[in-house]
């Protein structure tokens, strides 16, 4: 079960399996994952995400067999989705955040924690190999420190730890999440879009030549730009109108 709700362009998506901690089969994967995309279309400027109840999301369901009817790939596909969407997409870790739980924290682009919130990878204690995408998304938001003592150690990263080494970015609870949306969705969409493709840019792509940078720099401008220039001289809120 997945729940959405809309205030005006922010989308809130809720995990809604509390019996099971919001644990992730295939079809809540599948569920995630149209929602998202549904959110997109519907033009949402900010999408926060959270879990019901008590945790945020215990990771694969382990009531069956994990990677029954295609669940690696759907997880991995949901994953994308979130990762590359071209708006915000901020995670209310409102509890344990634990396996999955923890990449699908990690595939948001914020993250904010609740106190008694934790972050937990325990594939070394279920004999499960982590991909590298998690290992090198872990290391780039959290370090290099953190990420062993997560991944190698096998330990859980408490919400104050996880601010100190940077993979939490506030702590709060679901409102602060939807409030911080509001604020971001009032921001340029296409400036945040570009911000996002550089964020999530893994390093496999060449850096662009001085000639693509000015292209790609002419190719993003927008109204907005004017709209900005404009309202400020007008000392009003800007309406960005941008996608
Ligand atoms: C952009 C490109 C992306 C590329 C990504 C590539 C991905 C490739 C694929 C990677 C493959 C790895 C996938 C994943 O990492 C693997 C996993 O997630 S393994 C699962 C790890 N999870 C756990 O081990 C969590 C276990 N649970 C807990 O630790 C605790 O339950 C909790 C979450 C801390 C909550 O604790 P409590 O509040 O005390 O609750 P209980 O423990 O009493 O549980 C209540 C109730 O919920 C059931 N439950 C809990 N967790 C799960 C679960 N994971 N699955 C199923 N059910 C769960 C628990 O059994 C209880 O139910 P009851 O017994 O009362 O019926």
């Amino acid at each position: 079960m997945i729940g959405t709700s809309r205030d005006g362009d922010v989308v809130t998506i809720e995990l809604q399996r509390e019996e099971r901690r919001n644990a992730l089969n295939t079809e809540q994967c599948v569920l995630l994952r149209d929602a998202v995309d549904e959110a997109v279309a519907l033009g949402a400027r900010a999408i926060v995400l959270t879990g019901q109840g008590s945790a945020f999301c215990a990771g694969a369901d382990l009531s069956g067999d994990v990677y029954a009817d295609g669940f690696t790939d759907t997880l991995l596909e949901m994953l994308h989705t979130i990762d590359s969407t071209p708006i915000p997409v901020i995670a209310a870790v409102n509890g344990p955040a634990v396996g999955a739980g923890t990449q699908l924290a990690l595939a948001s682009d914020l993250r904010v924690v609740a106190p008694d919130a934790h972050f937990a990878i325990p594939a070394a204690k279920l004999g499960i190999s982590v991909d590298t995408w998690t290992v090198k998304r872990l290391v780039s938001l959290a370090g290099g420190g953190p990420a062993r003592t997560m991944l190698l150690g096998a330990e859980s990263l408490t919400a104050e730890e996880a601010l100190t080494a940077g993979l939490a970015n506030k702590i709060g609870d679901l409102a602060t999440a939807q409030d911080w949306a509001k604020r971001i969705a009032d921001l340029a969409p296409l400036s945040l879009r570009h911000l996002k493709m550089v964020f999530n840019d893994d390093g496999t792509q060449d850096d662009p030549t001085p000639e693509q940078l000015s292209a790609l720099q002419a190719a993003w401008r927008s109204e907005d730009m004017d709209e900005a220039r404009q309202a400020r001289w007008e000392k009003r809120q800007p309406e960005f109108k941008g996608r």
